[in-house]
């Protein structure tokens, strides 16, 4: 059974339009380091949810950047969201700049314990090979294969609009429409998160 590691049900409201009935919500929260990318994050993420869960793990991780803002919140979107709150982040952002341009970046990060993904680069293996030979739990971790996808949607910041979706969506605004004021099949066609599924999805059918 796969397991669809996260402690938002929005993201998993989304990801079963991808994954159907294949897919059961693990709610574990993972560490999450701190990195300027997602890629990172996430791929230690699956391998932690892997750890645990002993059973095939995606992780989502996912964040708004702000063009005027250097890319924050980021990697730090939910912590902003939790302290500031996502109508300050949207002020921020827009008295930053007018208008103010923005992408929501989604990376998935799946772990199955295989070597589904055995690196080319013989130096890589060496590494692999070497860590998994340790003790170190931390070390061992860092040699399981994870293979990641992402995804990317452009937008601009607006004064919230829509009650739909969930986190900075109700700013969100994609060709006029913002992402709360969507469906999640609307959001799901145009959105970050959708593209990385759809991805997934397919290299999951095929693998
Ligand atoms: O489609 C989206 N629509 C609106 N907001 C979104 C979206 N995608 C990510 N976001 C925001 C929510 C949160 O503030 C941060 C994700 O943070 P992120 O750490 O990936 O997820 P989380 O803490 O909500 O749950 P978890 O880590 O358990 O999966 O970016």
């Amino acid at each position: 059974m796969l397991r669809y590691v996260t402690t938002n049900a929005g993201k998993v409201r989304e990801a079963r339009d991808y994954l159907d009935s294949e897919v059961s919500q693990l709610d574990f929260d993972y560490t999450e380091i701190q990195a300027p990318d997602l890629e990172p994050i996430a791929a230690r993420g699956a391998r932690e949810a892997y750890r645990h869960a002993g059973e095939p793990a995606l992780v989502d991780d996912a964040g708004l950047f702000v063009d005027a803002l250097d890319g924050f919140p980021g990697p730090y979107s939910a912590y902003a969201e939790e302290t500031l709150g996502m109508e300050r982040v949207g002020h921020l952002a827009r008295d930053a700049a007018d208008p103010a341009r923005a992408e929501f970046r989604c990376v998935l990060a799946y772990c199955d314990g295989d070597a589904f993904d055995a690196s080319p680069d013989p130096v890589d293996r060496a590494d692999r090979a070497a860590a998994a030979a340790t003790d170190d739990r931390e070390e061992q971790d860092d040699a399981l294969p994870v293979k990641l996808f992402s995804g990317v949607v452009r937008g601009r910041i607006v004064e919230p609009r829509g009650d739909g979706g969930f986190g900075y969506d109700p700013v969100f605004e994609h060709d006029g429409t913002t992402f709360a004021e969507m469906s999640a099949a609307e959001k799901n066609a145009v959105s970050h998160r959708g593209r990385a599924l759809e991805q997934f999805a397919e290299w999951y059918a095929t693998r």
